[in-house]
């Protein structure tokens, strides 16, 4: 970190108390579920993997068969796993080292491990309170309530079995806790350092998340705060602009900067969130902007979302324009995204216990809430969702 800055309300140790061998105490959970995406692990998986992502979605068969070809320019191979697989690493050695004891499980949406598989694993070794953590930190549809409807499924499926279906619960969105922030304004400041030093001092920053339906956006989150791109938006606005304020702060550089939008799908004449970051790389560059720093706060992990559709396609569109550009890493296996899980988790556990932890949180916006209310990032056809009041 290179500027001073208060330090980030700590666990209000009377409210997180140890348990009587002087551990963290975690009651009433007894394991953390880490929630992904899932990707291939070889050419002969991206077909099937495509087929689990869209099923019953209506994305045109022309984009799959483009984004059949993205995952087979990088072998077949998605970059997710390996890096979800880190990301447990990280969250198991942090437990450990402050004696969380907490078993670690992972599961996806749409590829192995998958989500029932894992949830079937928990039950049968015992576990009955079940604390998820997803791979997304926004509110919307896909980052959130997609991911509330596989569990309510996945349960479904184990309850038919004739198991024993745990009680789940999902942590709040993490996107502006100081350990989802911190790492992005290192990764900012480092893809400004990579930047030729002529254009660093006048770079852009062009923050970028996944493109959703407008309608999406609009019913992100709870129903008082629906229109106006909703929750999702705001919530990038705010991560944005905490990022913004800092590499400003750290850089003594006032610099102009923009939210703006990749990896849309779906067929055209439905309104998605604009403007994408290769059109938006255009308008800077005739706007006479020098050099883009593309900051993907959107992501949890350099999957192939950055990986292609940043690295390669922005990347081509900038060479083109002869602009230069640099990338930000995202937060990935971060120790202080780990430190941050294990805060979530102390705190959840804690506030379920009937305690008023404090809940760190950045900027205007607060800390999100622990449980999505009714009405929150609405499916189109509503489906059974766990770990939510609907
Ligand atoms: C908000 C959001 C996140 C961020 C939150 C989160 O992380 O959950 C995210 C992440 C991801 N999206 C991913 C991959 C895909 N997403 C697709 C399709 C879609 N995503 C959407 C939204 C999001 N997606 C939407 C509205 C669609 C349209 C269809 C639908 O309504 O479902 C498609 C189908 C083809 C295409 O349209 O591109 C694929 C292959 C991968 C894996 C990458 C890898 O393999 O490394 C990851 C992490
Ligand atoms: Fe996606």
């Amino acid at each position: 970190m290179r500027e001073p800055e208060a330090p980030a309300p700590a666990a209000d140790p009377a409210a997180s108390p140890a348990s009587p061998s002087g551990t963290p105490d975690v009651h009433p959970y007894d394991a953390l579920l880490l929630l992904s995406f899932g990707g291939p692990e070889g050419p002969d998986d991206v077909v099937p993997f495509l087929e689990n992502v869209t099923h019953g979605r209506g994305i045109p068969r022309e984009r799959l068969k483009e984004v059949g070809k993205h995952y087979f320019l990088f072998g077949g191979v998605s970059p997710i796993n390996a890096q979800n697989r880190e990301l447990l690493d990280a969250i198991r050695k942090e437990f450990a080292a402050h004696g969380v004891d907490l078993p670690v499980y992972w599961g996806n949406r749409n590829w192995a491990p998958y989500l029932t598989d894992t949830l079937r694993e928990m039950s049968d070794a015992g576990h009955r309170r079940v604390l998820v953590l997803a791979t997304s930190a926004y509110a919307s549809y896909s980052g959130c309530r997609q991911y509330r409807e596989n569990l309510a499924a996945s349960l479904a499926v184990l309850a038919e079995e004739g198991r024993p279906v745990p009680r789940v619960d999902k942590l709040r969105h993490y996107f502006n806790h100081p350990g989802f922030v911190d790492p992005m304004v290192d990764a900012t400041l480092a893809a400004l350092d990579a930047l030729p030093a002529e254009v660093r001092d006048s770079a852009r920053l062009a923050f970028t998340t996944h493109s959703i339906p407008l309608t999406a956006a609009d019913t992100s989150g709870p129903v008082e705060g629906h229109g106006n791109g909703g929750a999702y938006v705001a919530q990038h606005v705010a991560v944005a602009r905490l990022v913004a304020d800092r590499v400003r702060e750290a850089t003594g550089i006032e610099r102009p900067w923009e939210l703006v939008y990749q990896s849309r799908s779906g067929a055209p004449h439905i309104p998605w969130l604009e403007p994408d970051i290769c059109d938006h790389l255009e308008e800077a560059h005739e706007a006479g902007a020098p050099a883009v720093v593309m900051v993907p706060i959107g992501f949890v992990s350099d999957h192939m979302e950055v990986k292609y559709d940043l690295d390669t396609e922005a990347a081509a569109k900038a060479a083109e324009l002869g602009l230069p550009v640099s990338r930000a890493a995202t937060v990935g296996a971060d120790p202080r995204f780990a430190a941050a899980i294990r805060d979530l988790v102390q705190e959840r556990a804690a506030t379920e216990r009937g305690l008023a932890p404090a809940r760190c949180a950045l900027g205007a916006l607060g800390p999100s809430h622990d449980i999505c209310p009714a009405g929150c990032c609405p499916a189109r056809t509503p489906l059974p969702a766990a770990a939510g009041t609907d």
